[in-house]
């Protein structure tokens, strides 16, 4: 069974970071939490890294606030897709300093970076990648987007005059 990995610097990132743990429950699909830093834990951040892909897990989401080099180094040190959360903590720069350390990195260490606070999208996207090879969790991807669709048709039959 497929296994998201999912990261974040500090706890007080958790508020943000819950969204990607309930839309991924919400596809039953395995999730591990762990609070890794790689400015506080840098050891744990290494052994982190190098060993996911041999624990079984598939996609790592890892997100971070204010110098937010924790996506970045996990996937400078694994082969597994880092999707990157920039978390817009109480002492940032309005998001930027996090939205930016996530983004800009080198050429050969690619960071799927989402929207700042944007957890929900990071959930979804690792759910995409495990569906592209996995039916059973496609299904479910492609149900939610109906959900969507059937939102937006319900709001519009209510505004439209
Ligand atoms: N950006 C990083 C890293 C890292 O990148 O390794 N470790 C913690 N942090 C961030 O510091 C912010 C404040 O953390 P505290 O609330 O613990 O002081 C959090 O958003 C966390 O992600």
């Amino acid at each position: 069974m497929s296994k998201v990995g999912i990261i974040m610097g500090s706890t007080s990132d958790m508020p943000v970071m819950e969204k990607a743990i309930d839309i991924l429950q919400g596809f039953d699909i395995e999730i591990e939490v762990d609070i890794v830093s790689a400015h506080r834990t840098p050891e744990k951040l290494f052994d982190y890294a190098k060993n996911a892909h041999t624990r079984g897990i598939n996609v790592i989401i890892a997100g971070a606030g204010g110098a937010a080099h924790l996506p970045g180094m996990v996937a400078s040190l694994s082969p597994l897709p880092v999707i990157g959360v920039p978390v817009k903590s109480s002492n940032s720069i309005d998001g930027w300093d996090s939205v930016l350390s996530i983004l800009q990195m080198p050429g050969g260490v690619p960071v799927a970076t989402v929207a700042l606070d944007g957890a929900l999208n990071a959930g979804i996207l690792a759910a995409q990648i495990i569906g592209s090879n996995d039916s059973c969790v496609l299904d479910k991807v492609l149900i939610y987007k109906e959900g969507l669709k059937q939102k937006v048709i319900e709001g519009a039959k209510k505004v439209k005059k």
